[in-house]
């Protein structure tokens, strides 16, 4: 190698005329190459020299082209067009990608993105559960086909880079940047997006961005939107929506005036006039409700169902391998209306120091996983994160639960939980509504599984009497909705069902120890809070806060409706006592009646709110027992 060298130099001091100074030249732009020319002129009696410049000059033209190509594109993008940003945390992003992957990308765009299902980040999460029933994922129209399991579909969405297409008589630009520096990529995160359209006015974009919402709206029409919590490189962030077919309200059985007061109150909170209301008296726009009851009993279904009614989009998280501040970064990424679902609250096990300092240093878990489950919000973290001056406003607050004695008071106090319900076994008239739902015909005539096999024969009447008998072997309060469901979708007929009922229920509470029914579930809150380093349940304690024993209150709530025209069914978690809003209900019956003050529809009714605890007082005593 040394010798080659010393021949390259002493070649090019040798020739001193122009052959010797462009092999110099090249020898410095091209590290080695007079001993590739000394080797090509050796074997091949061929100078490179003149080929190696050429292709020199034509990659430097080719890069000039490029720069040029890239400071006119600047220019006109910079002074010929106008355009939007918008950032990936924006749920604008999303309806924007969607129009584009339909109305781009499916009508044959050549450079697009690939995904399929099965190798989302979501894949392994507990809601692929629901993702396997509904086929719920990143869609753009329902359609029950394309969620074969073993054939998950694959979406197409916009590439990285640029994408030119026309809206109207208009060219508009696609750009996706990436999250680095100067736009770069960084791993898969992506940046913002910024559309251009040709022309110094943005009312073309707007109309864009318009028809994006709309488009989005449409397409999501008999769909409810799920988010859960997702990792980034900073923390927790919401996931790409999750989509499942509306549950619709009826498909849920409970107490009918429990439910109906239960929608009631949630139209009183979402009334277009509410914000201003709420704001008007001080009152931070939020409302929070505690479902608690036995393990399968619909309180999930019911946030589901809640959700699609209202069109609300549902965040759910459960406590588990979760930090405070990732609560708090996930909270406030909150958008101004939407549900949050906390999960199996007591099972969440909120620790009130951090990150298990509590435990001992040898139950300690020794690997990464088994850490990562066991980190925990701490119970200021949470409360934090529900109210405080970061919280977002707007947002409905539904925390489900099988354990409501377990919980912290300062967890469930007024203001940051307004109304408890309860969700109990299967009532009679429950398991009739079962019944019926499970065997009666699709009413939109669709064709059903061949293993469902419904008796075309039955009228709907003699299901119905099916149904009744069915529901009078059903000893009352023993058991849940879910083993109901269950029992009948594995029958799958009617005849059988019926058939085999009382046998499967002796069996099922032979199972559990059957003599025992569920025992009605009591949030027993009258001691004093222990104190505590959580400054908020401090003030909880120190504002002489007794949430009073559900149960005690209820038997409060019986001495009093019995007078009481009509029963609501919720019941307010001592918020009510308090001087909180009262459900809605509540507030519509009393304008019936006349009655002045707070018992007025408190969102529209320009009221005097000082006259309000009494009147607040006395529609506690409207509630109903469960
Ligand atoms: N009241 C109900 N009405 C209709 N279906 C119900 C009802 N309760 C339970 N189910 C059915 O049972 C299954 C489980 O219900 P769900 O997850 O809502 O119960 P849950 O009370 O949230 O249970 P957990 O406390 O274990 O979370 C679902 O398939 C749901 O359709």
């Amino acid at each position: 190698m040394a010798s080659a060298l010393q021949l390259a130099g002493a070649q090019v001091a040798s020739t001193g005329d122009a052959t010797g100074t462009s092999t110099f030249i090249l020898e410095s732009i091209i590290p080695g190459f007079s001993i590739m020319r000394q080797l090509f002129l050796q074997y091949f009696r061929y100078d490179i020299t003149s080929l190696v410049t050429r292709a020199i000059f034509f990659a430097m033209a080719t890069q000039a082209g490029r720069y040029l190509e890239e400071g006119i594109k600047d220019l006109l993008l910079r002074f010929c067009c106008a355009s939007v940003t918008i950032s990936p945390n924006d749920r604008l992003y999303r309806e924007v990608t969607s129009w584009m992957a339909v109305h781009v990308i499916e009508k044959g765009a050549l450079h697009m993105a690939a995904k399929s299902s099965k190798n989302d980040d979501t894949a392994n999460d507990p809601y692929r559960k629901y993702n396997a029933l509904y086929g719920a994922t990143q869609i753009y129209a329902y359609n029950p086909s394309d969620f074969d399991e073993n054939t998950p579909p694959v979406t197409y969405s916009p590439s990285i880079g640029t994408q030119w297409f026309w809206y109207g008589f208009r060219p508009f630009m696609y750009a996706q940047y990436g999250s680095g520096r100067n736009g770069m990529f960084y791993g898969k995160d992506c940046g913002d997006i910024v559309i251009y359209s040709l022309g110094r006015t943005t009312a073309p974009l707007k109309r864009f961005i318009q028809e994006c919402k709309d488009f989005e709206e449409k397409t999501r029409n008999a769909l409810t939107t799920i988010h859960i919590k997702s990792g980034a490189r900073s923390g927790s962030i919401w996931s790409d929506p999750i989509l499942k077919p509306d549950r619709p309200l009826d498909t849920i059985d409970m107490d009918e005036t429990l439910k109906n007061a239960l929608i009631e109150d949630f139209h009183g909170y979402l009334h277009p006039t509410a914000r201003r209301s709420y704001g008007r008296r001080g009152i931070p726009y939020r409302r929070g409700y505690l479902f608690y009851g036995p393990p399968g009993t619909g309180k999930t279904s019911m946030c589901f169902a809640l959700a699609g009614h209202f069109k609300l989009e549902l965040y759910t998280l459960s406590g588990q391998g979760l930090q405070d501040y990732e609560l708090d970064q996930l909270f406030t990424a909150l958008p101004p209306k939407c549900i949050v679902l906390l999960e199996d609250i007591d099972s969440a096990g909120i620790t009130r120091e951090h990150n298990n300092e509590s435990m001992p240093e040898t139950e300690q878990p020794q690997n990464q996983n088994s850490r990562m489950n066991l980190t925990r919000v701490t119970l200021s973290g949470l409360l934090n994160a529900i109210d405080g001056t970061t919280s977002q406003e707007g947002r409905v607050l539904i925390m489900t639960t099988n354990t409501p004695e377990k919980l912290d008071k300062a967890l469930i106090r007024p203001g940051r939980i307004d109304q408890m319900v309860y969700f109990g076994p299967v009532t009679k008239k429950n398991a009739e509504s079962i019944f019926m739902r499970m065997f009666s015909r699709d009413r939109n005539g669709d064709e059903e599984h061949a293993i469902w096999l419904v008796d075309t024969k039955l009228s709907e009447k003699d299901l119905r009497e099916m149904a009744v008998e069915f529901s009078k072997k059903f000893p009352e309060g023993q058991i849940t909705p879910a083993e109901v469901q269950g029992f009948l979708v594995n029958t799958k007929s009617p005849h059988k069902a019926l058939a085999e009922v009382e046998g499967w229920i002796a069996k099922t509470l032979e199972s559990r120890d059957g003599s025992k029914a569920f025992e009605k579930m009591e949030i027993k809150t009258g001691e004093p809070s222990e104190p505590s380093k959580d400054s908020t349940k401090a003030e909880a304690s120190s504002s002489g806060l007794k949430i009073g024993t559900v149960g005690k209150a209820k038997e409060a709530a019986v001495e009093s409706t019995e007078s009481s025209p009509k029963k609501t069914g919720l019941e307010g978690s001592g918020a009510v006592s308090q001087g909180f809003l009262p459900t809605w209900e509540a507030y519509k019956m009393r304008a019936s009646e006349g009655t002045p003050s707070v018992a007025t529809d408190p969102l529209t009714e320009e009221d005097d709110t000082t006259a309000g605890a009494e009147s607040v007082t006395e529609s506690l005593h409207t509630l109903k027992s469960l």
